[in-house]
């Protein structure tokens, strides 16, 4: 049998943690499906080339069948020559007490090098997924430096959120975590970020009808979910890694399969759906058709809580373009 040709990934931040977890499941077959080959391109800052070696060995120590190449560079423009897809991990993760908008100053300019270099040297289909924090921000920072690839093929990661949320649902109702459906994490990739638990379904019911406590949804169900990073860090003294590159493979499933009723967390480029500022990264509720093409569900119902908290969460993101904007010297 003829077999696909593979699908090539850059990731860069290969030989960091979410790296090391997230290398061997593309390599695997658990991103793009068991009859698919694929070809890594391991992108590193300089320092990290030499754990980068060692990551690499492993690869090839796992004889991966689906594996057919592994390239290992720090130069952006070999690192994303004919990608198919752009996953940009590579940054430095905050520590204990640092908001992840602290990041800014830090990595805004990471993506600024990285844009570009996507633009000129990845194929005009790449899809490009933002993991490094701010991770919206720096995902329009990438977007606006590659003016020749369609915003539509840019993403940043909420799916980690999403997943923490339906646990918290799950766990709190009683029921297995598939059971609790239909769940938007809206805004910013922040401790602002909103999980929209009125229109979650647990068991195809409303949640608020099998979790009746609103005063635990809103107090604690709501900021446990943005706090959840800052929780990791503070318990394993290193940001999430393993559930981070589980929430990648997600991602890129969710946006390669049709989606299956429901919808997903996804952050996009707001075009002023649901009345969210025009021209930010925010994650919003996605669905992919059956050729492919995703799009923002309409016809959700928000209540004036939901409302003004997604407000608050997009706000904090207009502050942030403004901020790296100006230091960038970028133009909305
Ligand atoms: N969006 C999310 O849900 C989510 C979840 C977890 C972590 N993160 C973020 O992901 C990022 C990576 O986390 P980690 O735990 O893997 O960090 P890490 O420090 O373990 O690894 C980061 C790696 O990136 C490399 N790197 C740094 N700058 C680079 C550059 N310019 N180009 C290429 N590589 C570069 C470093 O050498 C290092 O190997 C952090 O910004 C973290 O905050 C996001
Ligand atoms: O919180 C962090 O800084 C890491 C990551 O964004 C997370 O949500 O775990």
């Amino acid at each position: 049998m003829k077999k696909n040709p593979p699908i090539r990934v850059a990731v860069t931040g290969a030989a960091g943690n979410i790296g090391y977890a997230l290398l061997f499941r593309i390599a695997s077959g658990q991103m793009f499906g068991p009859d698919q080959p694929v070809a890594l391109n391991l992108i590193e800052i300089e320092p990290g080339m030499d754990a980068l070696k060692g990551v690499a060995m492993e690869l090839d120590d796992c004889a991966f069948p689906l594996l057919t190449e592994v390239v290992q560079t720090s130069d952006l423009s070999e690192g994303f020559k004919d990608v198919d897809w752009a996953l940009l991990v590579g940054s430095v993760p905050r520590k204990q007490g640092m908001e992840r908008a602290d990041l800014l100053g830090i990595n805004g300019k990471v993506f600024v090098g990285q844009g570009k270099a996507i633009n000129d040297h990845a194929k005009k289909s790449v899809r490009v997924v933002v993991v490094g924090n701010p991770c919206n921000t720096n995902c329009l920072i990438a977007m606006k430096s590659a003016p020749d690839i369609p915003d539509e093929q840019f993403f940043a990661m909420t799916r980690l959120d999403e997943n923490r949320a339906k646990t918290q649902l799950a766990q709190k109702a009683g029921v297995p975590v598939q059971e609790v459906t239909e769940l938007c994490v809206w805004g910013n990739h922040s401790p602002t970020m909103f999980p929209d638990f009125y229109n979650t379904k647990i068991s195809r019911q409303k949640a608020t009808d099998v979790i009746t406590d609103e005063d635990w949804l809103k107090n604690t169900f709501v900021p446990t979910v943005g706090k959840r990073g800052a929780a990791i860090i503070a318990a394993r003294g290193a940001s999430s890694a393993a559930s981070a590159a589980n929430a990648v493979v997600d991602t890129v499933c969710d946006l390669n399969t049709p989606t299956r009723g429901g919808f997903h967390s996804v952050c996009v480029l707001s075009k002023g759906e649901y009345d969210t500022p025009a021209g930010i990264i925010t994650s919003l509720p996605i669905k992919v058709d059956a050729v492919g093409n995703w799009r923002v569900v309409e016809g959700i119902q928000l209540n004036d809580y939901a409302k003004a908290q997604i407000k608050a969460s997009n706000d904090e993101l207009l502050e942030e373009r403004k901020v790296a904007f100006g230091q960038l010297g970028l133009s909305v």
